[in-house]
C-alpha cells in the first residue's frame, strides 16, 4: 500500500488491551470527524535521523507532565523545560500531545519547536501521541515536528502505511515495538529508527532487561537502523546496560519530575563510577 491508499479519512478502529486501550479508543474519537488530504510530498530533513546517528549516546528528553503510571509529575513551561534539556545534553526533545492523561497539547509542541528554533544547533523535536490518524501525521509536520511516533502495539501491520506517510510529510518516523513480535513487524516494514519500550503499556511494568535483550535481538537479525531505549531510566547506572548497544535513550519522567532539568538531563548520561554501578 502507497501514502495514496491514505488519501481518505479512515473509519478504522484500532484496539489495545488495558491502559493503552483507553487511551486508543479515546484518541480514535477525537479523531473520528477528522479529514485528511494527502498533499505533494514534502522534503525531507532528517534531522531527527541525523542527530540520533550521531556518535555515543544520544538523550532524548521528554516533556511530560503527567501520566497513568505516575500521575501528575510536574507543571512544565514547555518551552523553559526544553531550553533546560539541550542546556543538559538533550540533543533531541520528545514532546507529549496526548491531552488527558499526559497533560500534553498542540500548543506545548509549537512552543518547543519556536524556543529551539533560535538555537544555533538544530534540535529535532518527536510528536509522542498515540498515532490512530493520517491527520495526526499532518498536523506533527504542519507543527514543526521533525518526528512522530508510530506504535506496533496499536497500529501493527499498518505501520508500514503509516511510516511511509510520515516520510512522504518530510518526517521521520520512531517505530515502537516492546516484543519480539512487534520487532518482526518493525523490521518487515523497514523502520529506520526503532524504539524499544521497556514499559509494557498494558500492565505498566518496567523492565529495564527489555531494552538490551531487544537491541541483541534487532542486531542478531541484522538491523542496521537505529535503536533507542524508552522507558524507565532514573540514574546513570540504569543506563549502563545500554550505554553501548543503544543509539539513544529516551527519558521522561525521571527528567521532568526532577525539579532541575538541566541537572537531572546532564547527570543522566554520566557514566557511573565503579561504586555506582
Ligand atoms: O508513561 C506511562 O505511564 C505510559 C502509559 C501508557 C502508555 C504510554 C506511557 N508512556 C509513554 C512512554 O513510552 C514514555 O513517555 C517514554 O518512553 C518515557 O518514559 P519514562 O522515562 O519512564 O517516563
Amino acid at each position: 500500500m502507497t501514502p495514496a491508499d491514505l488519501s481518505s479519512p479512515r473509519s478504522k478502529a484500532y484496539t489495545a488491551p488495558g491502559v493503552l486501550g483507553r487511551i486508543v479508543s479515546e484518541r480514535t474519537q477525537d479523531y473520528a470527524g477528522a479529514s485528511f488530504t494527502l498533499g505533494a510530498a514534502r522534503p525531507r530533513a532528517r534531522h531527527f535521523h541525523t542527530a540520533l546517528a550521531a556518535a555515543g549516546l544520544q538523550l532524548i528528553a521528554e516533556v511530560k507532565g503527567a501520566s497513568p503510571s505516575q500521575g501528575a509529575i510536574a507543571k512544565l513551561d514547555p518551552a523553559a523545560a526544553a531550553l533546560s534539556y539541550v542546556r543538559g545534553g538533550a540533543s533531541c526533545l520528545s514532546v507529549l500531545t496526548e491531552p488527558r492523561h499526559f497533560d500534553g497539547s498542540a500548543e506545548a509542541l509549537r512552543q518547543v519547536v519556536a524556543a529551539l528554533g533560535n538555537l544555533a544547533v538544530k534540535v529535532p523535536v518527536l510528536r509522542k501521541d498515540f498515532v490512530i490518524h493520517p491527520k495526526m501525521l499532518q498536523e506533527a509536520a504542519d507543527w514543526g515536528a521533525s518526528a512522530a511516533l508510530l506504535m506496533v502495539s496499536i497500529l501493527g501491520p499498518d505501520v508500514g502505511e503509516y511510516l511511509q506517510l510520515a516520510h512522504h510529510l518530510g518526517l521521520d518516523a520512531l517505530v515502537e515495538v516492546h516484543d519480539e513480535a512487534e520487532l518482526e513487524v518493525a523490521l518487515a516494514a523497514g523502520a529506520e529508527i526503532i524504539g524499544v519500550n521497556n514499559r509494557d503499556l498494558t500492565t505498566l511494568k518496567i523492565d529495564l532487561h527489555n531494552s538490551p535483550r531487544m537491541i541483541a535481538h534487532a542486531r542478531a537479525a541484522g538491523y542496521e537502523g537505529l535503536l533507542v531505549a524508552e522507558s524507565g531510566y532514573a540514574m546513570p547506572a540504569d543506563i549502563s546496560t545500554i550505554r553501548r548497544s543503544a543509539d539513544a535513550v529516551l527519558v521522561g519522567s525521571s527528567l521532568a519530575g526532577s525539579g532541575d532539568l538541566e541537572r537531572a538531563a546532564r547527570a543522566i548520561l554520566q557514566e557511573p563510577t565503579q561504586g555506582e554501578k
